[in-house]
């Protein structure tokens, strides 16, 4: 069955949303410059709601370990997102330190990024390819921007992966079926404005992929 994420969850109504709804993965962002962003506190509190549902899923970019440390003691994460510069090495480090599996987005734009892909599939436990982010963005994900799906179809990634970058309820079976994608993760596509998840949005997000 395709894996589906609905990142950027910062209400219990959108958490309860996407649980109902079937989702198999929840991200709650942890980069301060996100519209979406949660502290570790309120992470912890959305989390205790959530008993047997969805994996939660902790968002970073280039963090400490201090950042790790104090967000793992407040909020139960089942694994880590990695979305910024992080190299391989600072992979390991992360899963060898706070015991959790990783997964490193990938930015991509052209085939060319896709060799990004051998860096990290012997150490990431998954890898998330999303779009590049364009230049004069805030921020390195969560900005609505597609990338070319059929890139993905190129490449030969031997760890799970979620496809990611603009998707929507109503281009998401497509995306699945261009990219060959095993499960896919949106944000701005289930938000009636930035930062703000719609419910039904999400509810139409994970039908248009049971659907498939
Ligand atoms: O959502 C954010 O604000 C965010 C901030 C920093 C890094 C990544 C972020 N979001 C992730 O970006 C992709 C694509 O999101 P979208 O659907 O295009 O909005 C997804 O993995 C989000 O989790």
């Amino acid at each position: 069955m395709t894996e589906v994420k609905i990142c950027g969850i910062s209400t219990p109504e959108a958490l309860r949303v996407a649980a109902e709804a079937g989702a198999d993965l929840v991200g709650f962002v942890f980069f301060p410059p996100s519209p979406r962003a949660v502290t570790p506190a309120q992470a912890g509190a959305l989390s205790a709601s959530l008993e047997g549902g969805p994996r939660r899923v902790g968002l970073f970019v280039d963090p400490t370990d201090e950042l790790l440390e104090a967000t793992l003691a407040a909020a139960p994460l089942d694994m880590i997102q990695l979305h910024g510069g992080e190299t391989p090495s600072r992979v390991a480090a992360i899963q060898g330190r706070f015991g959790r599996p990783v997964m490193k987005a990938l930015g991509i734009g052209t085939e060319a990024d896709l060799a990004a892909i051998d860096d990290f599939a012997g150490v990431a436990d998954w890898l998330l390819l999303d779009a590049k982010a364009p230049p004069e963005a805030t921020r390195p994900g969560g900005n609505a921007q597609a990338f070319e799906w059929r890139l993905a179809r190129l490449a030969r990634i031997p760890v799970p992966w979620l496809l990611a970058g603009g998707l929507t309820p109503a281009n998401v079976a497509e995306a699945i079926a261009v990219s060959g994608a095993p499960g896919v993760d949106v944000s701005s596509g289930v938000e009636s404005s930035r930062g703000v998840k719609d419910a039904g949005l999400i509810r139409d997000f994970v039908e248009a992929v049971r659907r498939m």
